[in-house]
């Protein structure tokens, strides 16, 4: 399955704010979408997801592609179609730097998830079952289901905006700078959580029945690099434009464009801002352990290892805690 964006155009008030991107967005792989603050990429995101603000419109080609199960939708172009009217089997779901954004305050996130399952076609009892696994998936037990989201941590509210994302048996996630208002550890634990749902030996995402090619694609909009490598492939976007684009290894460790060696820059000197910070504060720190993303060898499930006793930019000091602690 692949979701494939052809010349991909935004503008608004007649200002061309996204400018002819392409994408090939396949099922089980991960996308990376990178750029500078206003290059375009939360619009673009809107116009994927179909939730473009009112003024903007959007040109270009959105379609879903299925060669092993072709289904009757596949080939119309969904930019045509707000996301209350797309197609059940093309899905595209947004989850987005505020959880609340997706989430409703005053129900537990288990009836959200269960009523997201129930529109994607769930029988009652299966809805309620298939809310259990896959907020146990994220890593939210029956405890925390039964929870509404002010009662959860920022990183456990970020988990269950993808849980829901999920029960609508996306083909592809768009998750749209999820991490930025999470610690260094909740952000650690949401990207594994994000890498392991499309991840192509993830076992039955839409249900039962379906197997591992129908692992939903992820776009992953994000200014973190670190984040970035954690999917194949990288996609740098200035000025609305796509300037720059491969796998993550060769765009983050050989950048070609200047917007891209910029960016890569920017988050050494980061990195190295954050290290003195930290032998600065370290008497103050007796114990701090940091999670570390890391890209798998080829055929082998990515994931977070932990370093315990590693104290590097952001992360949380003994005396902070970590959110949801
Ligand atoms: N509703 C809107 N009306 C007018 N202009 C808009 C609107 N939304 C975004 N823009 C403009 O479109 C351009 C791209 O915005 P966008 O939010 O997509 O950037 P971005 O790459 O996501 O930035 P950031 O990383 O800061 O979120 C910016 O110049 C922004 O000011």
């Amino acid at each position: 399955m692949t979701v494939i964006v052809e010349d991909l155009s935004v503008s608004i008030a007649g200002r061309r704010l996204v400018d002819g991107v392409g994408l090939t967005l396949t099922s089980g792989e991960r996308t990376a979408l990178v750029g500078a603050s206003g290059a375009g990429k939360s619009l673009a995101c809107a116009a994927l997801a179909g939730t473009l603000p009112p003024g903007a419109t959007a040109t270009g080609r959105l379609t879903v592609r299925r060669t092993d199960r072709p289904e009757p939708d596949d080939g119309v172009n969904l930019l045509d179609l707000p996301a209350a009217r797309r197609p059940s089997s093309s899905r595209i779901a947004l989850v987005q730097q505020d959880p609340s954004t997706s989430l409703h305050p005053l129900e537990t996130v288990g009836t959200q998830v269960a009523a997201a399952a129930r529109a994607a076609g769930a029988s009652r009892d299966g809805a309620r079952s298939r809310a259990l696994e896959l907020l146990e998936r994220v890593g939210l037990d029956a405890d925390l289901a039964a929870r509404v989201p002010a009662r959860l941590s920022g990183g456990q509210r970020q988990r269950a905006a993808v849980a829901l994302a999920l029960a609508c048996e996306p083909v592809l996630i768009v998750a749209d700078e999820p991490t930025t208002a999470l610690d260094v550890v909740a952000r650690a634990e949401l990207l594994a959580v994000l890498v392991e749902v499309t991840s192509p030996w993830s076992d039955s995402v839409g249900g039962a029945d379906k197997g591992a090619a129908d692992a939903p694609a992820l776009l992953l909009v994000t200014h973190d690099l670190p984040a970035a490598g954690t999917c194949e492939r990288v996609v740098v976007l200035d000025e609305g434009q796509v300037v720059e684009s491969g796998d993550s290894r060769s765009v983050l460790t050989r950048p070609l464009h200047e917007v891209t060696r910029a960016m890569c820059e920017a988050a050494r000197e980061e990195s190295l801002a954050g290290a003195l910070a930290a032998i600065e504060s370290r008497a103050a720190v007796d114990d701090c352990a940091l999670c570390e993303i890391t890209q798998g060898e080829s055929g082998r499930r990515p994931g977070y290892m932990p370093r315990s006793r590693v104290l590097a930019a952001g992360a949380p000091s003994s005396a902070q805690g970590r959110h949801g602690e």
